[in-house]
């Protein structure tokens, strides 16, 4: 079985790479024969395939002949040298899935043969198990298909989003580098009961089932943060007091400035 008999090949076995090659598989996307990924580092090829079977190669034009859909999974200050090496080889027939930070669809459309269907993406490493959310802006050519296409393809890795292409360096700026703040969240909050006594590893689980549960009660309910938030907070009890010193320390300004900061860096890249 292959995805709408559509074969899937990555360029930048990565982090975030190497991610959706395993969410694609533990999803039964597709099988591994149906994949091939480059990649410039051979222990990380060799690593890829040993874990998933999927075909490997150090040639990045190998993974367009063998592709329909093709993603390009490098840093983002490598995606012109990767597109201009395979550019040429790459028809109508393909699909163009960029994930790299900040880099225009435009800067795609120029290099690439006209007519070639670019959508953009800005994953999330959750993704790795089907808990990723994924936000897609379509090129100049990409049509209902090829949205079809990546809607299926990345609904099979979390949560799929369509937006304008102008928003993505925003939702690079929450869910793209979310992760990131998640885990100092999620290992502050387990510092503080270790702190107070408890093992690092109860610790971790309180923290970590906290957030996940508090999370998936606002997405179930559509309820406000902040109604839940009042309901956790008895009058005079003790989750008040751990707000005051948190609205003190400048915890809410200190998360917007961290989701413009990134949203400025992501605009940067490009
Ligand atoms: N790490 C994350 O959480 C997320 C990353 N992204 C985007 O994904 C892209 C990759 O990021 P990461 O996976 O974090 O970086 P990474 O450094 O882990 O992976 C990039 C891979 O590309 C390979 N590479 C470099 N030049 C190459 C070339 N010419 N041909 C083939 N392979 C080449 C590198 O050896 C490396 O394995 C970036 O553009 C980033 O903006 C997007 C969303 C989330
Ligand atoms: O840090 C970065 O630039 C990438 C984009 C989103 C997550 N990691």
């Amino acid at each position: 079985m292959n995805f709408n008999n559509k074969r899937v090949g990555v360029i930048g076995a990565g982090a975030m790479g190497s991610a959706m090659i395993r969410g694609f598989l533990k999803a039964g996307l597709m099988q591994p024969q149906d994949m091939i990924a480059s990649d410039l580092r051979d222990n990380a090829l060799q690593e890829l395939k040993r874990s998933t079977s999927i075909n490997i190669t150090s040639d990045n034009s190998a993974v367009v002949q063998r592709s329909q859909v093709i993603i390009f999974a490098v840093k983002p200050d490598q995606v012109e040298n990767t597109l201009k090496e395979v550019a040429s080889s790459i028809t109508v027939e393909h699909l163009v899935v960029s994930v790299a930070a900040g880099i225009s669809i435009s800067t795609f459309e120029k290099h690439l043969p006209s007519g070639v269907s670019v959508i953009r993406v800005m994953p999330n490493v959750p993704a790795l198990i089907g808990e990723g959310m994924t936000a897609l802006a379509l090129g100049s050519k990409a049509g209902k298909d090829d949205q079809e296409t990546a809607e299926a393809l990345f609904s099979a890795l979390g949560k799929v989003l369509t937006v304008q292409e102008s928003e993505l360096d925003a939702v690079t700026g929450i869910s793209g580098c979310g992760p990131a703040y998640m885990v100092i969240i999620l290992e502050a909050l387990a510092d503080g009961g270790v702190k107070m006594g408890l093992s690092r590893q109860v610790a971790l689980q309180l923290a970590v089932q906290t957030m996940i549960g508090t999370a998936r009660m606002i997405q179930a309910t559509a309820e406000h943060p902040a109604s839940l938030k009042d309901r956790v907070c008895s009058p005079g009890g003790s989750t008040i007091s751990g707000v005051h010193v948190l609205e003190n320390g400048g915890l809410r300004g200190l998360l917007i400035s961290a989701v413009e900061a990134s949203t400025k860096r992501s605009g940067e890249l490009r």
